[in-house]
């Protein structure tokens, strides 16, 4: 379980996180959603210890994060928003397998963790495969699987579709409810709702580093229009909340998402779906 603790983090004395308290429970799947520069990378980032609260405490499995930093790194597996950013090895195995190496584990359990993670992502098979020469949804799915490797209790992926295109995005969505399924926890940073509510219990949105909403999807719908995130078509919606301005967008995309899509070719991995 994740505990946050009325969390504050400051960069130069102005609050990117202000005040924050939330659980994330075992085998839960959470978004946190919230416009540009409203604190959700900072937030997420003091799950593992990588942004130490300037006020407040993080636990994780009943341990202060700051107090025992290996275990929480060890716990909370982090997906950054670029792929390149993580991505170590030359090839996918060498790449998924230095996380498990890092920690020390033999050889055996190094590889049994590999094709476990790999087969997660849909990947089995590609060991040798130049990480140079993937698409971007599957370079997505090799970051994922490296922080699989590492077997956390909680999976936290910042802006996992960043970048993507349609078919991997299906792709890495497709394997995201998978991990689901097998009781991975899941938490989901982003501004990009397409398609995501099958996937997760709550939706927690970030205002000015203020924690302004934690609705199941069906009473998030407001609350996300409210703090500018755009309100994907299909979203479910309780009696009486109106579609607002905000609504509809044809093309999914998030009023305040500014990435550019890094051009990627076309995902080769099946769509299994599940949450559609
Ligand atoms: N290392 C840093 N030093 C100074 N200011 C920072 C730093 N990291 C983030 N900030 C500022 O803190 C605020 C919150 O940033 P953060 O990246 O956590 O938000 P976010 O919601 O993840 O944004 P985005 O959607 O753009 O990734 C922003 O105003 C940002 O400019």
């Amino acid at each position: 379980m994740i505990e946050v603790d009325s969390v504050r983090v400051d960069y130069d004395g102005v609050p990117a996180v202000d005040d924050v308290s939330l659980d994330i429970a075992d085998g839960e799947s959470v978004v946190i959603a919230g416009a540009n520069g409203s604190g959700k990378t900072s937030l997420v980032r003091t799950f593992n210890g990588l942004v130490s609260p300037d006020s407040g405490e993080v636990r994780v499995d009943g341990t202060a994060v700051q107090a025992d930093l290996a275990a929480a790194r060890r716990a909370v597996g982090m997906v950054f928003q670029h792929p390149r950013d993580q991505i170590v090895a030359a090839t996918i195995g060498a790449d998924v397998a230095f996380g498990p190496e890092n920690l020390g584990r033999d050889r055996a359990e190094i590889d049994r963790r590999v094709d476990r993670a790999l087969s997660a992502v849909g990947l089995d098979g590609r060991r040798e495969d130049r990480v140079d020469a993937l698409s971007g949804g599957e370079r997505a799915r090799v970051a994922i699987a490296g922080a699989l490797a590492m077997e956390p209790s909680h999976l936290v992926l910042d802006e996992p579709f960043s970048g993507l295109d349609e078919p991997s995005r299906r792709s890495v969505r497709s394997r995201l409810a998978e991990l689901r399924r097998n009781g991975t926890s899941l938490v989901i940073v982003t501004h990009d709702l397409r398609d995501l509510e099958p996937l997760v219990d709550r939706v927690l949105v970030l205002s000015d580093g203020r924690l302004v909403a934690d609705d199941p999807p069906e009473g998030a719908a407001e609350a996300l229009s409210r703090f500018d995130v755009r309100v994907p078509s299909g979203w479910p919606r309780s009696a009486g909340v109106g579609n607002g301005d905000r609504d509809e967008d044809a093309s999914g995309g998030s009023i305040a998402d500014t990435s550019t899509p890094e051009p990627s070719a076309p995902d080769p991995g099946p769509d299994l779906d599940g949450a559609s």
